[in-house]
């Protein structure tokens, strides 16, 4: 496992350093935990979202994630278990040359309103390698699947 990428973070001005940088909950966790971080004048209130709405959530981080590596921005499933409440874009990409804010595109899949609270954790932050391609264009090679597609294994058997 690759377990020593290091990333640099730079909390901005909304970000309220009580709550930390992401973090692992546990000692095997793939993801790293991102809360809601709102400016003050908007940190009581948090934000609601209503069935069906979505939201860019911010985080107050922005960050470096080196060449060859990438982001993830996914969901909590135990919030969308409970509420229904995942993210849009799932999974979220942060390109390695993306300075600005994180944030996550949050959307109320349930049928009741969301409370999205001050320093929640909203979402996770899977950090994984990226392979580049160069394209050319060209004859393809034939295969046994050919066009086939979109189910055309079949279900069962
Ligand atoms: O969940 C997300 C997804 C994206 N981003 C930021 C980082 C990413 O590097 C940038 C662009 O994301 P993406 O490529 O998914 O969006 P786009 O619609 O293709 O926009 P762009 O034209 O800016 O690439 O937006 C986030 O903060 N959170
Ligand atoms: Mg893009």
């Amino acid at each position: 496992m690759l377990n020593d990428v290091a990333i640099a973070i730079r909390p901005l001005a909304h970000h309220d350093p009580a709550l930390g940088l992401p973090a692992y909950a546990t000692a095997g966790a793939a993801g790293a935990d991102l809360r809601a971080s709102f400016a003050p004048e908007s940190r009581a209130a948090g934000l609601t979202l209503a069935p069906g709405a979505r939201a860019l959530v911010p985080t107050g981080l922005s960050m470096a994630v080196p060449e060859g590596f990438e982001a993830q921005i996914r969901p909590r499933s135990g919030l969308a278990l409970r509420h229904g409440l995942t993210v849009a874009n799932a999974p979220g990409t942060i390109d390695s040359d993306y300075r600005g804010e994180v944030k996550a595109l949050l959307v109320n899949l349930g049928d009741a309103p969301v409370l999205i609270a001050h320093g929640d954790r909203v979402a996770q932050m899977v950090i994984a390698p990226v392979v580049r391609a160069t394209f050319a264009a060209a004859d393809l090679d034939r295969t046994r699947r050919g066009e086939g597609g979109f189910g055309s294994t079949g279900v069962s058997g």
